[in-house]
C-alpha cells in the first residue's frame, strides 16, 4: 500500500495542507492568499495514536463521535529547564474533513505507517510498581500520569504492586512472560537493578546457560525494559533519556524506542554473579550507600546526609586493581565528547558486536565476538590506597551530577570507565566531589585517573598487609617518615611504582586542621561495594563488560539544539519547495 496522501484538513475555521510521506506527518496553516504559514513536521515514529472524532485525554477521556473528523497524538518536544534533555509531552491535533471517505483514509493511512515505521511499539507490557521507592509516589504517577497514556495507544499492561524486595526479579525468573513485549519497572535505580537481574537470568535459563559461569557468553536480551522514574536517584532514567519526568519516559515506551546498553558483570568465585550498569563503586561511593541505608526514612535526602558524614570521616581504601584497557583508537574518556541519540561510537560497536545485526541469528551467535583477541591492551596492574574506586559502564548522569561520573562515557559501546581516585587531602577530596556537579573536568586532578576498560579486578590486601601498614604509619596518625617506609617497601615490589608517586604525607592528608579529629580516626580496613544501589556481600571482585546486553525503551539523550536546528532546516526546506498543493 501506497503510504503517502495528501489533502486540505480544517482545523477549526483555519484551512491546513496536509502531507503524510513515508516517514513524516506535515501539516501547513495556508491563509487566505493561498500563502503557506508555519508547518508542524512529525516523524511518523512519534505519531501516538490516530482517534476518530474529537478526542480528548486529559483531564479525563472524552469522545465526540463525529464523521468527518479525526485526532491525532503525537510527541511534541519542549525544553526541560536546566536538565540536559528535553521534555516530551503529548501534542493533540483535531482535523475535520472534507468527507467521511476522506477522514477515513487519513485514519487508515496513518495508523499503516505508524506499523510500518514503528516495529518495536510494545502491545502488551509488565509493569511493577515499587510502591516505597523515592517519595513513595509510585502508584500515583502510573494511574495518573502513565496509564492514560498507555491506553491511548492501545497498550493493555498487566501491573504489579510489589510487595516485597526482589518480588520483580523473582517473578521475571520464574512466571510466565509469553505474550509480553517488554517490561516496565515504576521506582528508581533498585527497582531496574531487580529488572535487569531478573531479565538477564531468564535469558540465560531459557538459552540454557549458566549466568554464574564465568566462561558463559552471556545472551542478549529479547524483551525491552521501560522505566518510568519514581526512585531517589534515577540515574539510568536520567542517564538515557535526558530528564526525570514520568510522561517523557512513558511516551518513548510507547513508541517503541530502543536503546541498547552495556551491562556489567561481577563475580566473586563462590558467589551469585551480579550486574551494574551506572556505578559500581568501592571506598566513597560503597561507604555512602552503607551509610544511607541507616537513613531510608529520610527518602533522597539521605544520600546528601550520608555523603557529607561519610566524607568528614576521610576514609581511604588499600587494594590491587587490575584493568584491560579497551582499544584507545575507538574513543577516550577524555576525549570530551557526549554520548547522544545517535551516537556514532555506539552505532560502530553495534557493527563490532553483531557483525551481521540485520540477521538476529547470528546476533546471538556473535554477541562475545567482543572478546575475542583484537586491539585491546594487556592487563594493567595498580595497588594503592584509594578514596574510591568506580567502574562505570555509561556517564551515570543524575541530578545531583548532570554530566556525571564520566561525561564522555558511552551508553552500548561495549566498555566502562574506570576512575580511581587516589588518596589524597580532605580538601581536595572535596575538590573532587565538587566537580561532580559542575562542568569543570574532574579527572583533571593530579590523584584522579580515568581509564577506558573492557573488564576489571580488584582485591583488597589480606588481613596481615592491612595491619602492617597500620603499624607503620598509616592512617592510625603515626609519622610522616611512617608512611613513607611504607610506600618505599611495596614499591620496591615490581608493578607498584603508583604508590610511590601518588604518596601523600600525613601532613598533607591534615592540611585542614579542623578535619583532623575526623581523619586521625582508625578507618575499617575495607570498605563495600555499592552495585547500583545494592551493597555486594564481597570484597574481591572480577568484572566484565559485556556490550549492549539489554535494551531499554529509550534512545539516548536528545541534542536541543540539534533537534532546534533541524526543525529550522525543515522550514527552510519548506519555503524553498515549490508549494504545488493550493
Ligand atoms: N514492596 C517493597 N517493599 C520493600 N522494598 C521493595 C519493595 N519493592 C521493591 N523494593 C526494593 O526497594 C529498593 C529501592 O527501591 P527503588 O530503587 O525503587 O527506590 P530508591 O532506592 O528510592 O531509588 P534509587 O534506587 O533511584 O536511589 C529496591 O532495591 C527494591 O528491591
Ligand atoms: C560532601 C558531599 C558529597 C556529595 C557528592 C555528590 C556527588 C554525587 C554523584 C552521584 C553519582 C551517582 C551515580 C549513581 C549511582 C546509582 O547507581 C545509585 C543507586 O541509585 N545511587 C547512589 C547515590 O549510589
Ligand atoms: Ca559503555
Amino acid at each position: 500500500m501506497d503510504l503517502g496522501l495528501e489533502s486540505s484538513l480544517w482545523v477549526g475555521n483555519k484551512r491546513y495542507r496536509a502531507v503524510l510521506t513515508g516517514w513524516h506527518f506535515r501539516w501547513t496553516e495556508v491563509d487566505k492568499k493561498n500563502r503557506d504559514k508555519k508547518t508542524v513536521s512529525v516523524p511518523v515514529a512519534e505519531v501516538v495514536g490516530v482517534e476518530e472524532g474529537r478526542v480528548e485525554i486529559l483531564p479525563q477521556k472524552s469522545v465526540e463521535d463525529t464523521d468527518k473528523d479525526f485526532t491525532v497524538f503525537y510527541v511534541k518536544r519542549s525544553s526541560s529547564g536546566g536538565s540536559y534533555g528535553l521534555l516530551w509531552r503529548l501534542g493533540r491535533i483535531q482535523f475535520s474533513c472534507a468527507s467521511r471517505v476522506l477522514r477515513d483514509q487519513w485514519t487508515k493511512h496513518l495508523r499503516t505507517a505508524l506499523k510500518t515505521h514503528s516495529p518495536l511499539r510494545p502491545h502488551r507490557l509488565l509493569v511493577f510498581i515499587n510502591p516505597f521507592g523515592g517519595k513513595k509516589k509510585g502508584r500515583q504517577i502510573y494511574h495518573s500520569l502513565v496509564a492514560p497514556l498507555f491506553e491511548l495507544a492501545g497498550i493493555s499492561s498487566h501491573v504489579i504492586v510489589t510487595e516485597r524486595a526482589n518480588q520483580a526479579r523473582d517473578h521475571l525468573l520464574k512466571k510466565d512472560l509469553t505474550g509480553f513485549d517488554g517490561v516496565v519497572c515504576v521506582g528508581g535505580d533498585g527497582m531496574f537493578s531487580e529488572l535487569l537481574h531478573g531479565l538477564i537470568g531468564r535469558t540465560q535459563q531459557e538459552a540454557g546457560l549458566c549466568e554464574n559461569d564465568p566462561a558463559a557468553a552471556l545472551q542478549p536480551c529479547p524483551l525491552h525494559i521501560g522505566i518510568i522514574p519514581a526512585g531517589s536517584t534515577d540515574c539510568v532514567c536520567y542517564a538515557t533519556v535526558g530528564v526525570i519526568d514520568p510522561v517523557t519516559s512513558a511516551l518513548h515506551i510507547i513508541i517503541g524506542d530502543s536503546q541498547p546498553l552495556d551491562v556489567c558483570s561481577v563475580r566473586q568465585s563462590s558467589a551469585r554473579v551480579r550486574y551494574s550498569v551506572s556505578l559500581l563503586g568501592y571506598g566513597f561511593y560503597g561507604d555512602v550507600l552503607a551509610e544511607s541505608e541507616k537513613h531510608r526514612w529520610m527518602g533522597p535526602l539521605r544520600y546528601d546526609y550520608s555523603g557529607t558524614v561519610v566524607y568528614l570521616s576521610n576514609r581511604s581504601y588499600s587494594g590491587v586493581v587490575q584493568y584491560l584497557p579497551a582499544d584507545p583508537l575507538l574513543s577516550s574518556p577524555r576525549d570530551k565528547t557526549r554520548c547522544l541519540a545517535g551516537c556514532s561510537v555506539c552505532s560502530r560497536s553495534t557493527e563490532r558486536l553483531f557483525p551481521h545485526s540485520s540477521d538476529s541469528g547470528s546476533l546471538y551467535s556473535s554477541h562475545f565476538s567482543q572478546f575475542s583477541p583484537g586491539s585491546e591492551g594487556q592487563w594493567v596492574s595498580v595497588e594503592g590506597r584509594f578514596r574510591c574506586i568506580s567502574l562505570t559502564c555509561m556517564s551515570s548522569s543524575c541530578a545531583r551530577s548532570p554530566l556525571g561520573l564520566s561525561p564522555s562515557a558511552h551508553l552500548a559501546d561495549g566498555t566502562g570507565d574506570l576512575v580511581l581516585v587516589w588518596d589524597t587531602h580532605p580538601l581536595g577530596f572535596l575538590k573532587f566531589l565538587h566537580r561532580h556537579t559542575s562542568t569543570q573536568d574532574q579527572f583533571d586532578l593530579p590523584f584522579v585517573e580515568v581509564h577506558r576498560v573492557k573488564a576489571v579486578r580488584f582485591s583488597a590486601p589480606s588481613g596481615r598487609e592491612e595491619q602492617e601498614y597500620e603499624e607503620i604509619g598509616g592512617l592510625s596518625g603515626e609519622t610522616d617518615e611512617g608512611q613513607r617506609e611504607y610506600v618505599d617497601t611495596v614499591s620496591r615490589n615490581g608493578s607498584r611504582q603508583h604508590l610511590a608517586e601518588r604518596a601523600v604525607t600525613h601532613e598533607q592528608k591534615t592540611a585542614t586542621p579542623f578535619l583532623c579529629g575526623l581523619c586521625c580516626r582508625k578507618s575499617p580496613a575495607v570498605s563495600v561495594w555499592n552495585c547500583d544501589g545494592e551493597i555486594l556481600p564481597f570484597t574481591d571482585i572480577v568484572c566484565k563488560i559485556h556490550g549492549q546486553l539489554v535494551r531499554l525503551y529509550a534512545r539516548g539523550i536528545e541534542d536541543g539544539a540539534a533537534i532546534r536546528n533541524s526543525e529550522e532546516r525543515d522550514e527552510c526546506q519548506r519555503i524553498c519547495i515549490p508549494n504545488s498543493f493550493k
